[in-house]
């Protein structure tokens, strides 16, 4: 049985304050989950939300790295610096990144390495444009994605990666996709992975879906038998609608 996680992607949002405060409630609040928890601030706000994360539940994501331990690499983040930040997760490869910095799958597949080889547990996303969902192009999309960012990985290190589908043009869009929609990628990822890595490692993988995600909505997708939980990002920056989706699970 495949244990849900509900991922917080903050994006560019909240000072080391109201990181502080966010979390501080969050807890307060949160008493019994089945799911496990994820809270992903922006690198400033890391090391404050480790503090009150100690000892608790929860755990702790980045939103991006590099894959270099160290070197002149002006402006960006090593895992070792994540490591020592108290993270446990990473998100990888998210649309955002490919989008507007010029990330590609050659670069994902470095970070997805060194993430692991730092004993950080990936969030490796993947999905297609509206343009080539209307083309018919989704699972060519997503499935080349999942390919690339995984190349060279054993059925091992498959098996403990999580992977989140999201749409980009679901993502901050309010245009969440029907849980069919979301289940049917799901499950031609983890059918791809069964192919490439063998049964039990496609069975062990934990695939997430992203991309709008509600209280509203949350129950219907978060029961579908191949969506393992929910990368969040807007309902993730209000306590009561990130613990909404928490308490879907
Ligand atoms: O990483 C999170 C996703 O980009 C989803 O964002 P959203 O929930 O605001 O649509």
């Amino acid at each position: 049985m495949r244990q849900k996680i509900i991922a917080g992607n903050w994006k560019m949002h909240k000072t080391t304050d109201e990181a502080r405060q966010f979390v501080q409630a969050l807890q307060e609040k949160l008493t019994d989950c089945r799911a496990a928890v994820v809270i992903c601030p922006p690198f400033t706000a890391l090391a404050a939300v480790a503090e009150v994360l100690a000892g608790s539940k929860l755990a702790l994501g980045a939103q991006n790295m590099h894959w270099a331990d160290q070197g002149a690499y002006t402006g960006e983040i090593s895992p070792l610096m994540l490591q020592d930040c108290g993270c446990r997760y990473v998100i990888l490869g998210h649309s955002e990144r490919r989008q507007y910095f010029g990330e590609t799958d050659g670069q994902v597949n470095q970070k997805v390495k060194a993430a692991l080889a730092h004993g950080l547990l990936p969030v490796v996303c993947v999905g297609e444009t509206l343009a080539q969902r209307q083309g018919g192009l989704t699972e060519t999309v997503v499935g080349s994605q999942t390919a690339a960012a995984l190349a060279g990985l054993t059925p091992e290190q498959v098996a403990g990666l999580v992977i989140a589908y999201e749409p980009v043009w679901a993502i901050g869009t309010g245009q969440t996709a029907s849980e069919q929609d979301a289940q049917q990628v799901n499950q031609y990822i983890r059918a791809l992975l069964a192919e490439q890595y063998g049964q039990a490692a496609a069975a062990a993988v934990r695939i997430l879906y992203g991309g709008s995600v509600k209280p509203a909505n949350a129950a219907s997708l978060l029961a579908q038998p191949d969506i393992d939980g929910a990368l969040v990002g807007g309902a993730s920056l209000k306590a009561a609608d990130f613990l909404g989706i928490i308490q879907a699970v």
